[in-house]
C-alpha cells in the first residue's frame, strides 16, 4: 500500500536528489546523462534521468529489481542508445553506439555472467584485446596477462578454460579481461569501470575477494560503477551511493549516509519494509504520470 504518495511522485524527485554528494564534491564529471529516457517496445525502464560519475570516485548503483541499473550502465557504455536525452564522456555527446564510434572515454564492462568464451583458455580470454590489436609481441601479451591475473589472484589459471573455473573465479578471470593494458601505452588503461552485480549469486568468501579486487584495481582505473544488490559490496567498493527507482535517482549521497539519511526510498531499501514509497502502488502512481 503506498503511504506517501503525494510527496514522492516524479517531480519530487528531483528534489528527492539529495544535496549530500553534490554539495561536497565538486570535482569533473566523467559521464553525464541528462535527462536520459529509455525503452524497451512499450516499457520505459529510463525516465528522465540525471545522473553524473564523477572522476576517482566509486559510485554504487543500487534500487529493486527492474528499476534500470542494467541499462544505465549499457547507456553510459555505449551498448544502448537512449531514445531521447543527451551521454556526455568527459563533455563529449555520444551520437552513435558504440559499435559506430568508440567515444572519448575508456570504457570497460564487467557483466553480471562473466561472459567469457567458452573455447578460449584464460590466457585467451584475458589477452583478448591485446591480442586483436597485435600491437606487442605475444610473449609481451603472455606476461600481461599473467600480471593482471596475479592481481585477481587468479595466475594459476592462466592454461585452464572456463568450464574449469568456479563461478567466483570466472568472474576474476573477467576483471582482470577488463583492466589488462599495456602500461607501455598509458592509452590503453581504461578510464572508467563498469560492475553489473559483480558479486551476484557468489558465496560471502567469493564476494569479499572480488569486492578486494574492486577496490584494488582502483590504482589501475579509479572512476567505476558498480550495480549491486549486496550491502557488503556496497560499504567495501563504494564512495558514493546512487539509488535509484523506476529509472530516476531518487536519492545521492555518501556510502556513510545511507544509515542516516531519512531518505524514505533509502529507508524502505534499507529496511527491505514491503510498505513505503518503492512499493507496487507507488510505482503504478509514477508510470500513470507519465504518458
Ligand atoms: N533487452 C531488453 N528487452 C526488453 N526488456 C528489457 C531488456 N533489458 C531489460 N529489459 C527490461 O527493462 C527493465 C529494466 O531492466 P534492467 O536490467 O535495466 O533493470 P535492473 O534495475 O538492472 O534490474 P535487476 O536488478 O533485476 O538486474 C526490466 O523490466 C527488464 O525486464
Amino acid at each position: 500500500m503506498c503511504t506517501q504518495s503525494t510527496d514522492q511522485k516524479p517531480a519530487s524527485h528531483t528534489d528527492n536528489q539529495q544535496q549530500e554528494h553534490k554539495e561536497s564534491k565538486p570535482k569533473p564529471a566523467e559521464v553525464e546523462l541528462r535527462n536520459v529516457f529509455h525503452s524497451y517496445g512499450e516499457k520505459r525502464v529510463l525516465n528522465d534521468l540525471n545522473l553524473s560519475i564523477y572522476s576517482g570516485e566509486s559510485t554504487a548503483l543500487i534500487g529493486t529489481s527492474g528499476t534500470g541499473k542494467s541499462t544505465t550502465l549499457r547507456v553510459i557504455s555505449g551498448l544502448e542508445l537512449p531514445d531521447s536525452g543527451d551521454v556526455l564522456l568527459r563533455g563529449w555527446k555520444r551520437e552513435k553506439p558504440l559499435s559506430q564510434e568508440r567515444g572519448k572515454l575508456r570504457v570497460s564492462m564487467v557483466f553480471q555472467h562473466a561472459a567469457l568464451f567458452d573455447s578460449m583458455s584464460v590466457y585467451e580470454n584475458v589477452g583478448f584485446r591485446l591480442l586483436q590489436q597485435r600491437r606487442l609481441p605475444e610473449d609481451r601479451i603472455y606476461e600481461l596477462v599473467l600480471e593482471f591475473l596475479k592481481r585477481v589472484d587468479m595466475e594459476d589459471a592462466i592454461e585452464k578454460f572456463p568450464e574449469q573455473l568456479s563461478g567466483g573465479m570466472r568472474k576474476r578471470v573477467s576483471l582482470a579481461r577488463a583492466i589488462i593494458y599495456d602500461p607501455d601505452d598509458d592509452t590503453s588503461a581504461p578510464d572508467l569501470l563498469l560492475y553489473d552485480e559483480p558479486t551476484a549469486g557468489l558465496d560471502p568468501t567469493a564476494s569479499t575477494r572480488i569486492e578486494n579486487v574492486i577496490r584494488n584495481v582502483q590504482d589501475v582505473c579509479p572512476t567505476s560503477v558498480v550495480v549491486t544488490h549486496q550491502f557488503s559490496t556496497i560499504r567495501r567498493t563504494a564512495d558514493r551511493v546512487v539509488l535509484m527507482h523506476e529509472g530516476q535517482v531518487v536519492w545521492d549521497g555518501k556510502v556513510e549516509q545511507l544509515e542516516t539519511t531519512d531518505n524514505p526510498y533509502v529507508r524502505q531499501f534499507m529496511s527491505g519494509s514491503l510498505e513505503g514509497p518503492l512499493n507496487s502502488d507507488s510505482l503504478r502512481e509514477l508510470t500513470e504520470g507519465n504518458p
